[in-house]
């Protein structure tokens, strides 16, 4: 998200969490301002490869209550992030998924943060709008609850659906690109349609 007036029309939906993509090279960078939102909302900060000191900076400007880690942030630095944060910040790791994405990666993060987001491998560290094989998960090994990303929109309504029914502990739903007028402008309408029709 990216414009007051659009924060506060998507906020008006009630979301469980809303992303501010703190990667200057993105076209959805946010700088502020923030206008204050239904307090169920968990504002997230999205980074990539940023310092502690940034996240840390951004968290308390912005009072976020989650921090999305798009780069290639390490085990230690997770780690160190973690004993940083106040507990009830939420750390969510993401990986990038192709074919050959090795789920033994995981295992070291299992302790250092409370989410795996599953995103698609694409030129960009995120927001790629293009969806991977969802079949890959079958070999998701843990219990770690995740959130299901990667170029979702109201065409993929139905494989949504049909993968909540399945026993991965699928946690979230993270949708961006398919959902824009503009980058980082939201269409509200269609968001509102997509999170009446998933079956959670
Ligand atoms: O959206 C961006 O511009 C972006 C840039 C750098 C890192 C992450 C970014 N977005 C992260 C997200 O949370 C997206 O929701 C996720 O990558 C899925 O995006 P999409 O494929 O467009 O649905």
């Amino acid at each position: 998200m990216k414009y007051p007036d659009n924060i506060l029309q998507v906020g008006s939906l009630l979301p469980d969490y809303m992303g501010f993509i703190f990667w200057e090279k993105s076209a959805r960078y946010f700088d502020g301002p923030l206008p204050n939102l239904p307090q169920n909302i968990k504002k997230t900060g999205v980074f990539v490869n940023a310092s502690q000191e940034d996240i840390v900076s951004k968290l308390s400007q912005y009072d976020l209550q989650a921090v999305q880690l798009h780069g290639h942030e390490s085990v230690a630095f997770c780690q160190e992030l973690k004993n940083t944060l106040a507990k009830s910040i939420e750390i969510i790791k993401v990986f990038s998924v192709d074919p050959e994405f090795d789920f033994d990666e995981l295992k070291p993060f299992e302790t250092v943060c409370d989410y795996f987001l599953f995103d698609t491998k694409g030129k960009l560290p995120g927001g790629n709008g293009t969806t991977f094989d969802w079949k890959v998960l079958e070999k998701y090994p843990s219990q770690k609850p995740i959130f299901l990303s990667g170029g979702i929109g109201l065409d993929e309504i139905d494989l949504v659906n049909e993968i909540l029914k399945t026993d991965l502990p699928i946690y979230a739903i993270d949708v961006n690109s398919k959902f824009e007028i503009e980058a980082g402008l939201k269409n509200k309408e269609e968001l509102h349609r997509f999170k009446q029709k998933i079956n959670f």
